[in-house]
């Protein structure tokens, strides 16, 4: 991708200083997304609100009007001429028209001026199922695929039906639409096992019509072949041995399919300190909702517990940790367990297991300081809930193998680098390689000594349930062993069959493998409090690994920093929280970022996100206690890493390479992360060839004025960064950056914090707007390609009239 010098900017302090640079639009969010703007470029004149003309309608419609008012707007017409065309014409049809005719610019300006682009016509055919019907065979028609894609970045519900109860996928298989149908089905990946009025399922019309690609994306995909009339029975040739393969393979992984599904996102509903998510990788069952999440007994009965002060025995070392061990004048809770079987939070190494005593903890009536009790391990651990450690909930399916299920690793290898699934594979033992892959996915990729993997070795020998076992677990097939050969090229018969077949579908589906790959288990490598997994479910792209994940800025060279205690400026709320606002006697820390802004750990709700202020946290060097100072939000955060809510790095395809996204739900105002990296002066930074992950932290000149050093700074984040370097820019960002000032108040280095600015549901990608100035330079090679229905740059600014 080719690239300016130009970065990412922050918001501006406008209250304070004129803006310059940045671009950071002064629109909120939710006025980009209602405004039925038409973009200046669409129209010669005054803007003009299509959504009110196109209600004006009166009369007959003219058959050939749509068509008209498509061409109208598309040659630029006045609004003068533009009217009448309008008047006379639903938006509707206009978008029927558009739609059908793929003109994108056309559809795009209707969509802007509110037309409904999921209204369906008398047929209740949506615009979307128009675009697609006119996709010809082999989805030639460039136009077409356009509006499709522009259809569905704008949200059209690829779910819609007509009236015989086809949606755009069932078109889209009978026209054999090979890319729309992948576009489709990512979009509605549920559309896959949609049905007709004749309980025809995509894959039974594909398969009918003979469009194989169609056939094989619908299989990848995890279209059902159990129905009825079996898709297989309706068709012959290339599409009948796919479907036949497919269901062998079902077969063959004794109904497992590997892909996993999300069936609630925490089974504990919201009970426990870490939410437990229920996810189902084996087989249809739903989450099990047959009992009441609790975390503590409920009786149902009247029972006498006896909980009185006098059973309790409190111990009497008044203040203390309790840490000595069982004897006189020690501890009389451990001397009840008769000996001190906690070391540093946990059971001692020779605890007996297989015989464990009863353990009595302090309690609530114990003179020690429960805090920090070495004796209350649980009973600390129970202010979580009921579960202490983050888990999940899953479909274990049958039974295990009993070495698996004892934790027998699966991924060790002999001396020729043959791992267990190698040797199962070597014998045909097809079952025992399920369990072993169950157990160990990533073992499908080993390789032994000569670079074999498991599918060449299954191959080789001929065996091929095993063969379809591993290409069903994901298994490559482009992968060559020292002597160069593909799995391909070392069998012959049914196993030869499968892999080829397998290799077409990987072709059809331009590469695309919706299987979710873990790459690494923390791409901060412990550096952040919270894990943070790395994910592919796109592609064959392995974990980016061309950076060292940092949770405070490196700097390459001598920087002179301004942490004076002078500067610093300290608040004098001795003891206090800080929770008076603004004004005379009142938090110093407070009164510098002009008002209270905090509430609750969070922004409050009208925090200006669009034009944000800066703001001044209390430091190490204020009277206040910090721990529970209401002005010490990001301070505090800043204690667990760079990034301060659970996150995951993924693959969001396409141009936007690598993204990050929520695992769990974060409230709006929440700081989420802290954007970390090289620390640079501007004008280094301006000399690198790369700028990707370059943040300027711009100072207006009047505040810069301020600074003992008047040099400006960057941070790139492509060598050194946090987990913030892999937020993409979005036109409807959740996340925005503020300026933070926490124990550093020089005010050209702010912890540039992220910070939500709605409610974010776990999935969701993180995302903040890169400003106007950064696109108004980089939209010249490539558009944005955030999918926001008020996208503003969908198209590159040089190929704009190309698309049309
Ligand atoms: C700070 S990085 C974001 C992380 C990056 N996607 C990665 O793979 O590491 C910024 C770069 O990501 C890409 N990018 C981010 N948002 C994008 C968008 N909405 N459309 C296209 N490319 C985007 C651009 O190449 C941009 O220069």
């Amino acid at each position: 991708m080719k690239c300016s010098n130009k970065r990412i900017f922050l918001p501006d302090q406008r209250e304070q200083c004129t803006p310059a640079y940045l671009s950071f639009s002064t629109l909120s969010p939710s006025q980009l997304d209602t405004a039925p703007v038409i973009p200046e470029d669409l129209l010669p004149s005054t803007p003009l609100n299509l959504e009110l003309l196109c209600k004006k309608r009166e009369g007959p419609e003219d058959e050939d009007s749509a068509r008209k008012l498509c061409d109208a707007i598309l040659a630029g017409e006045s609004l003068e001429d533009l009217i009448p065309k309008i008047v006379s014409c639903s938006a509707l049809s206009a978008a029927v028209r558009a739609a059908a005719r793929g003109h994108v610019r056309a559809l795009h300006a209707l969509r802007l001026a509110g037309a409904a682009l999921d209204a369906a016509d008398t047929n209740m055919r949506t615009p979307l199922m128009h675009a697609v019907l006119e996709l010809g065979d082999k989805d030639k028609k460039g136009k077409e695929k356009l509006v499709v894609r522009l259809l569905l970045s704008r949200g059209a519900d690829a779910s819609s039906v007509d009236e015989e109860g086809n949606a755009a996928v069932h078109w889209c298989a009978a026209a054999g639409a090979a890319r729309a149908l992948v576009q489709l089905l990512r979009a509605a990946p549920h559309a896959t096992h949609a049905r007709n009025a004749h309980a025809d399922t995509p894959l039974h019309v594909a398969a009918r019509q003979g469009h194989y690609a169609c056939v094989v994306i619908l299989l990848a995909q995890g279209a059902r072949n159990s129905a009825g009339e079996l898709p297989a029975d309706v068709c012959t040739g290339a599409c009948h041995s796919a479907i036949s393969l497919n269901m062998q393979m079902t077969l063959a992984m004794g109904g497992h399919v590997p892909r996993r599904k999300l069936l609630c996102s925490d089974i504990s509903n919201g009970r426990e300190a870490f939410p437990i998510p229920c996810v189902n990788e084996v087989d249809d069952e739903p989450a099990p909702d047959e009992f009441t999440y609790v975390t503590q007994h409920v009786m149902p009965h009247h029972l006498h517990i006896d909980d009185t002060v006098e059973t309790l025995q409190g111990c009497e070392c008044k203040g203390g940790d309790c840490s000595a061990g069982a004897g006189g004048g020690e501890c009389a809770c451990v001397t009840l367990s008769v000996r001190r079987w906690y070391a540093r939070g946990r059971l001692r190494a020779d605890f007996p297991y297989h015989d464990p005593p009863m353990l009595f903890e302090c309690n609530h009536t114990c003179a020690c300081n429960l805090k920090k009790c070495a004796n209350a391990v649980v009973t600390r651990a129970r202010s979580l809930g009921a579960t202490f450690v983050h888990t999940e909930v899953f479909r274990a399916g049958g039974a295990r193998g009993l070495l698996l299920s004892r934790g027998a690793d699966a991924s060790s290898v002999d001396e020729e680098g043959n791992a267990a699934v190698h040797w199962c594979a070597a014998a045909g033992a097809a079952r025992a390689l399920v369990q072993l892959l169950r157990a160990a996915p990533h073992a499908a990729h080993a390789r032994n000594a000569h670079a074999d993997t498991p599918l060449h070795v299954a191959a080789r020998q001929g065996h091929y349930a095993c063969v379809v076992i591993l290409l069903a677990q994901g298994a490559r097939t482009d992968v060559e062993n020292s002597a160069g050969e593909l799995p391909a090229d070392v069998c012959t018969g049914a196993c030869h069959s499968a892999i080829s077949l397998n290799m077409q579908m990987t072709l059809a589906m331009g590469g695309h493998v919706p299987r979710r790959r873990l790459l690494c288990s923390d791409i901060s490598n412990g550096r952040e409090a919270f894990p943070i997994p790395c994910v592919n479910e796109v592609d064959d792209e392995p974990a980016p690994d061309e950076f060292t994940y940092v949770t405070q800025h490196v700097m390459p060279h001598h920087l002179h920093i301004d942490d004076t205690v002078e500067t610093l400026q300290g608040c004098e709320c001795k003891g206090g929280d800080c929770s008076a606002g603004a004004g005379s006697g009142e938090c110093a820390c407070v009164t510098l970022s002009v008002r209270r802004w905090y509430a609750r750990g969070r922004l409050r709700a009208d925090f200006p996100y669009h034009d944000p202020p800066m703001l001044f946290e209390c430091n190490h060097t204020c009277a206040c206690n910090l721990k529970k100072c209401a002005n010490a939000v990001v301070t505090r955060a800043r204690s667990l890493g760079a990034t301060f809510v659970h996150t995951e790095v993924f693959r969001a395809g396409g141009a936007r390479g690598w993204g990050l996204r929520a695992t769990r739900r974060v409230a709006r105002g929440s700081p989420v992360a802290a954007y970390c990296g090289e620390l640079l002066p501007a004008a280094r930074a301006d000399t690198r060839a790369a700028d990707h992950y370059m943040f300027a932290l711009d100072v207006k000149d009047d505040l810069l004025e301020q600074c003992v050093d008047k040099t400006q700074l960057c941070v790139d984040a492509a060598v050194y960064g946090s987990a913030a370097r892999f937020m993409n820019h979005s036109c409807r960002p959740n996340v925005a950056p503020v300026r933070v000032f926490t124990a550093c108040r020089d005010l050209r280095l702010p912890v540039v914090t992220l910070f939500a600015t709605k409610d974010v549901q776990p999935g969701d990608e993180l995302t903040f707007d890169y400003g106007d100035k950064f696109w108004s330079v980089k939209s010249k090679w490539m558009k944005c390609e955030c999918g926001a229905p008020t996208c503003r740059y969908p198209v590159k600014a040089d190929s704009e009239e190309a698309e049309t």
